[in-house]
């Protein structure tokens, strides 16, 4: 039987707040994170879309409890995880909701060879294989790596798409229920990168594992993704099914999203050139004109933030 069963929300987000301070006399506060809330469906990939600095990492930290929310809550499975204290049920955690980042370097030793990652693993967890060495090989060839090849490397032998690649084999054999993909295929070249795009989307629909896509790029976004959410400022600003949010989008930063998206054979014209005041004044007046609405259901599964008061 299928695991991905429908709509089985596997974590939900809610008005999740992070606030940044930064200095000790004079201490500077970031809202990066602003009322945040969704719902991660088991088998289903949302992407996380925004410009650089919007909040979509720190979203992923939350869920990563790397950070501690300001305020709000991050529920899985019926418990709210800021009360995962203990080692051991943070290690139960991390077994099934896992990222991987934008530099995959930075996650590997680079004392070590890669195979610590699957020894690791397999030292801290039961995986249920009776034969660990043919499942990191067949995972390996999942993600389109010759294990001759890649095991017994050091990380510097790698590169940063092989090392991602990695990542996503460990991911499959642990079989997560959630994984946070920060910018996940930045680093992979244009062939790879469809291959990995492709075995993500396969995953989610046969092992039933929830993916967090968290990206800056629109056309990735509709590629992959049933669900978008697309956050501006700290705020989510718009959310729902990503067809229904890419015929239909509504808030003025998706509009312009969207407009910012060069068509094939577009020249660039430097007259026409986005003026980022230009948006901050059209979202500001877009609240001002929806004053007290809030976040509004515009239709079944796609939602959007008309003021932010
Ligand atoms: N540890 C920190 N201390 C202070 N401010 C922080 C910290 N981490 C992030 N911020 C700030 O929070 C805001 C959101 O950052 P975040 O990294 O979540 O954005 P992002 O959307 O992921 O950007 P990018 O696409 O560039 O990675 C930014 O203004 C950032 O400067």
């Amino acid at each position: 039987m299928s695991k991905n069963n429908k709509n089985e929300v596997v974590m939900s987000v809610k008005n999740l707040t992070k606030i940044f301070k930064s200095g000790i006399f004079n201490p500077e506060y970031t809202t990066a994170v602003k009322d945040v809330s969704f719902d991660i469906e088991k088998g289903k990939i949302i992407s996380l879309i925004g410009e650089s600095g919007s909040g979509k990492t720190t979203v992923g930290k939350l869920i990563l409890k790397l950070i501690n929310p300001s305020s709000g809550q991050i529920i899985y499975k019926g418990q709210d995880i800021a009360e995962i204290t203990d080692k051991k049920d943070t290690q139960k955690y991390y077994r099934r909701v896992q990222g991987i980042f934008q530099d995959p370097f930075a996650t590997f030793n680079p004392l070590y060879r890669v195979d610590r990652v699957f020894d690791m693993i397999f030292d801290s967890y039961e995986l249920g294989f009776s034969d660990k060495d043919e499942a990191i090989r067949k995972v390996l060839h999942d993600v389109n790596l010759n294990p001759d090849r890649t095991l017994g490397k050091f990380p510097h032998q790698l590169s940063g798409g092989q090392l991602q690649r990695l990542l996503i084999a460990r991911a499959l054999l642990m079989d997560v229920d959630i994984l946070i993909a920060d910018e996940l295929i930045s680093m992979l070249d244009a062939s790879t990168r469809i291959g990995v795009l492709n075995l993500l989307v396969e995953s989610c629909k046969k092992n039933g594992m929830a993916v967090i896509f968290i990206t800056h790029d629109l056309n990735l976004g509709y590629y992959i993704s049933d669900q978008s959410l697309i956050m501006y400022k700290g705020r989510l600003v718009e959310r729902g099914a990503t067809k229904k949010i890419y015929e239909n989008s509504t808030h003025p930063y998706t509009k312009m999203l969207f407009e910012a998206v060069p068509e094939i054979g577009d020249r660039w014209d430097p007259e026409e050139e986005f003026l980022p005041e230009q948006v901050v004044g059209e979202v500001k007046d877009f609240y001002q004109n929806n004053q007290g609405r809030g976040f509004v259901e515009v239709e079944k599964g796609h939602s959007v933030l008309f003021s932010d008061e």
